[in-house]
């Protein structure tokens, strides 16, 4: 059953357009995000479904229920909704049970106590019950914020960049762990974040958004691997063009031989690319192996050293740029010739179409 659904919604400050014709809609129980650079309307698009802002177009329904168009406005506090926020906003008089049981409104003391253990349970922090917010670590803070969202049971969450307070190896633990309390809870939940690892950890679906519009709409899996436009290729995980012919259907020639996609390759506005068209393709890291056997071969530009790998960028002799993901106990020195091959599971090709002719002016 879908529980929200946000219908061509158009939002503006004042008379500047901000959002435009947006659609988005979430089944209960699952974990949207929504994801993009800094300015594109995602803070926007939360800050509508909460009921902050007004949509001057469009509509949105939580659980079949209007909440928002331009005749209804239903105020934030009558839309079942449960917030997290990256500063934590928790009440510094109030220790971490008091925290919790504030967002449970009425109810007698037997089975606030009762609700307030479970949630306590869930997020982990049954030892700190009666420390204060300024006696706990940041990430425990914002579990502390999660339980208190949780309390009332709403219908749906919204979280804000909830982890960017915190440093990147709590923030990734954070994602995986508020995942498992989400789906352990059954809670529809909206994440916004700019940092695609976070949304990748946390997500069932991620659309991605640029300059007030959702770019691809699809799970993290298919974002990295399908991206839809150069775009969404560009802001999700790492990658280089490279220029190629197609040659079939199905089949691209690239500098390092000739790849079959597994569905017919798409030439954009002409759908499916004729023979000879010049086409960009992707290739991510993961998709360029280093293999010592290998008669192609790339000479190392640069190397970063990540721990269980190193990020290699490559030049071929043709001059092609390449980025290859290789374990580190492959460490080559910058200026040595490496074997590698291709390795791809999905071609994704753009379509690069051929400039009009320049006519000269006659003088
Ligand atoms: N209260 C406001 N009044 C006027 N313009 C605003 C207001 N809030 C945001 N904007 C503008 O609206 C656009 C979208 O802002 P929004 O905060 O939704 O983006 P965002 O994608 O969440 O960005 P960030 O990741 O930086 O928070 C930006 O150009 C921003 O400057």
């Amino acid at each position: 059953m879908t529980l929200l659904d946000v219908r061509q919604i158009t939002l503006a400050y004042g008379t500047q357009p901000v959002v435009d014709r947006l659609d988005f809609s979430l089944a209960e129980g699952e974990i949207g995000c929504l994801l993009g650079p800094s300015g594109c309307g995602k803070t926007t698009v939360l800050r509508a479904i909460a009921g902050f802002e007004r949509v001057r177009d469009g509509e949105i329904l939580i659980d079949g229920q209007c909440v928002s168009s331009v005749h209804t406005h239903l105020p934030p506090e009558r839309r079942r909704i449960g917030m997290v926020f990256q500063d934590y906003a928790l009440f510094p008089h109030l220790d971490v049970s008091e925290n919790i049981a504030f967002g449970l409104g009425k109810q007698n003391a037997d089975a606030q106590r009762k609700r307030v253990d479970a949630l306590l349970d869930l997020v982990g922090l049954g030892q700190q019950a009666r420390r204060y917010p300024h006696e706990l670590s940041g990430g425990q803070q914002q579990r502390v914020a999660l339980a208190r969202a949780l309390a009332p049971a709403p219908s749906l969450l919204l979280m804000d960049e909830p982890f960017s307070n915190l440093d990147v190896e709590l923030r990734e633990r954070l994602s995986l762990e508020v995942r498992r309390i989400l789906k352990e809870t059954g809670t529809t939940a909206i994440l916004v974040t700019h940092d695609q690892n976070e949304a990748f950890a946390v997500a069932d679906v991620i659309a991605l958004m640029h300059g007030g519009r959702i770019q691809q709409r699809a799970t993290p899996y298919d974002l990295y691997h399908r991206p839809i436009n150069r775009f969404v290729a560009d802001f999700v995980g790492q990658g280089v063009l490279v220029p190629g012919r197609v040659i079939g259907d199905d089949r691209v020639e690239i500098a390092l031989g000739t790849l079959r996609s597994d569905t017919p390759l798409d030439c954009g506005p002409l759908g499916v690319c004729p023979i000879n068209a010049t086409v960009d393709v992707l290739l991510r890291p993961d998709d360029i192996v280093h293999d010592d056997a290998s008669s192609d071969t790339a000479t190392v530009l640069m190397k970063a050293f990540r721990g269980a790998d190193i990020l290699y960028t490559l030049k071929l002799d043709n001059g092609v740029k390449l980025l290859s993901l290789v374990p580190s106990h492959h460490n080559h020195a910058i200026g040595e010739r490496i074997g590698i091959r291709l390795d791809v599971d999905h071609v994704v090709t753009f379509y690069e179409p051929v400039p009009p002719p320049t006519h000269a002016t006659q003088p």
